[in-house]
């Protein structure tokens, strides 16, 4: 399975550009390290690749297959930076959890979440406590890619230890393609398999060994 980004192009002004030229070809059995200073554009293409947003020129291709086209759950999930920006604060967090696809128990507490959490409120739930939901929301049995963008910031070193450590548990597990964005090095040298540095406004270019 591949995710492939051709010939990206995007700016959120006229006359402005983010993105010029990307080329990524990402493998399921690769984790990717998306790195830059800020600014520079990682978020703009976390959604672009995970089709929240459509670039001006280029495509996103799962497979050959426009992720545009792509009907019903899309098998390329985002995790958001902030996971209080990324859930419906009037849903319960079974409901939040009940918005992406079929979820194996194993995911539940493999991330540590507790039952007694289900039924509570996101204001409700410390930060972290918040982003192992919306980690769990996107590891559905239909997810292929992962796109993680900052997803661990907010944690302290032992729970962000605990989350990713299940997560390279579960990548592996399922063959499922990462790519991550943060600006720890040390994260990096641990999750990544390859890293790609974003220039501004004309990109690198990555392709699955
Ligand atoms: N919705 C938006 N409308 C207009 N400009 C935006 C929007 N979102 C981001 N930008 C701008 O696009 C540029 C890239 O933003 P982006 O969030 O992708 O960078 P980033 O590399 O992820 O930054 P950071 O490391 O600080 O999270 C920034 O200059 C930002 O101000």
């Amino acid at each position: 399975m591949l995710l492939e980004a051709k010939d990206i192009a995007f700016g959120y002004k006229k006359n402005t550009t983010i993105l010029a030229n990307f080329r990524l070809t990402v493998g399921n059995h690769e984790r990717v390290g998306i790195v830059a200073p800020s600014g520079f554009g990682k978020t703009t293409l976390c959604q672009i690749l995970a089709g929240y947003i459509k670039p001006q020129c280029g495509q996103v291709l799962l497979d050959g297959q426009d992720i545009h086209r792509i009907k019903g759950y899309c098998p390329v999930q985002m995790i958001w930076q902030h996971p209080e920006k990324s859930v419906n604060p009037r849903l319960r967090m079974k409901e939040t959890l009940a918005e992406g696809d079929e979820l194996e128990e194993r995911v539940i507490d493999g991330l540590g979440i507790e039952r007694a959490w289900f039924d509570r409120f996101p204001g409700e739930l410390s930060g972290g406590e918040m982003q192992r939901f919306c980690i769990a929301r996107a590891l559905g049995k239909r997810t292929q890619f992962l796109i993680a963008d900052e997803i661990s910031t907010m944690l302290d070193l032992i729970t962000q230890s605990q989350i990713w450590s299940f997560l390279l548990q579960e990548v592996a597990r399922r063959n499922i393609g990462l790519i991550a964005v943060t600006h720890s090095n040390a994260l990096l040298a641990h999750i990544a398999t390859r890293q790609v540095t974003l220039a501004p406004g004309c990109f690198t270019t990555g392709s699955a060994e």
